[in-house]
């Protein structure tokens, strides 16, 4: 049999966290579990990008990775505001979300330019978090799968390996509502998304790690965690508190 997937706990700060939440940042440190090579799971917290090189620094010798939350494409260029993959790695992040619900809606961010911000990420040698997941209008219409298996398409690299990417289920609808998916539908989509990565990718399809995003709390990860095509979790408002965020890694079953 294969060996287990290495599950992957990553927290996402969005526009939170100056200089006064790195204390909070070093408790998270010190709770994960383990070293690099004995914790049952990864683990990484998405600054902003102007606290990354800080975060690195709260961090060090301790399991948990930093990273950002875009990127552009290019590797440098007339792009006012805009920080390079390599500006990323220079400043010690390790990953890079891209393709967050939040930045195809507030920046019209097409499944075409998430590919060209994963294929930078890779270039510079990030891992890249890209996010799927529909609306609740796509689901009420029964759409949820037909668009997750779009964003996959379109957003994810034609050379993507498992250990460059990371996919992240998100349904847009569950992100800080509260709400989530029904333990069920989030395996049928997981499952879904696996079945697709096997597809396209053959066996290596099998190995890319898929996490759910959306209200993941200390209360629900256990559950999300018992199901066996859940990877691990992307984290929002509750990785913004080291005692949220620690229970959930805590939650982590053994694999
Ligand atoms: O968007 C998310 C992580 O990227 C999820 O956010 P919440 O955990 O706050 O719902």
């Amino acid at each position: 049999m294969a060996d287990p997937i290495r599950p992957l706990i990553a927290g996402n700060w969005k526009m939170h966290g100056t200089g006064a939440d790195l204390p909070e940042l070093k408790r998270i440190a010190n709770g994960v579990d383990g070293t690099k090579s004995d914790s049952p799971y990864d683990a990484v917290i998405c600054t902003p990008a102007t606290l990354i090189d800080r975060a690195v620094r709260t961090v060090v010798g301790s399991p948990l990775a930093i990273g950002g939350q875009d990127c552009h494409h290019a590797e440098k260029g007339a792009h006012t505001g805009d920080v390079s993959p390599a500006m990323l790695v220079e400043a010690g992040a390790s990953y890079v979300i891209v393709g967050h619900s939040e930045r195809r809606a507030d920046h019209g961010e097409s499944d075409a330019d998430v590919l060209g911000k994963a294929n930078g990420a890779h270039a510079a040698g990030m891992t890249a978090i890209v996010c799927v997941g529909e609306t609740r209008e796509e689901r009420e219409a029964g759409r949820a799968e037909d668009v997750v298996d779009g964003q996959l398409a379109w957003s994810v690299p034609e050379d993507a390996r498992p250990d460059d990417t990371v996919i992240a289920y998100e349904p847009v609808w569950a992100i800080g509502t509260g709400l989530t998916p029904s333990m069920h539908d989030i395996e049928t989509m997981h499952d879904h998304m696996r079945m697709q990565l096997k597809q396209r990718f053959g066996s290596s399809g099998a190995r890319f790690r898929l996490l759910y995003g959306g209200s993941v709390k200390p209360a629900n990860a256990a559950d999300i965690f018992a199901i066996s095509s859940v990877d691990g979790a992307l984290i929002g408002g509750a990785s913004l508190k080291s005692d949220d965020f620690l229970a959930i890694c805590a939650a982590m079953p053994a694999r």
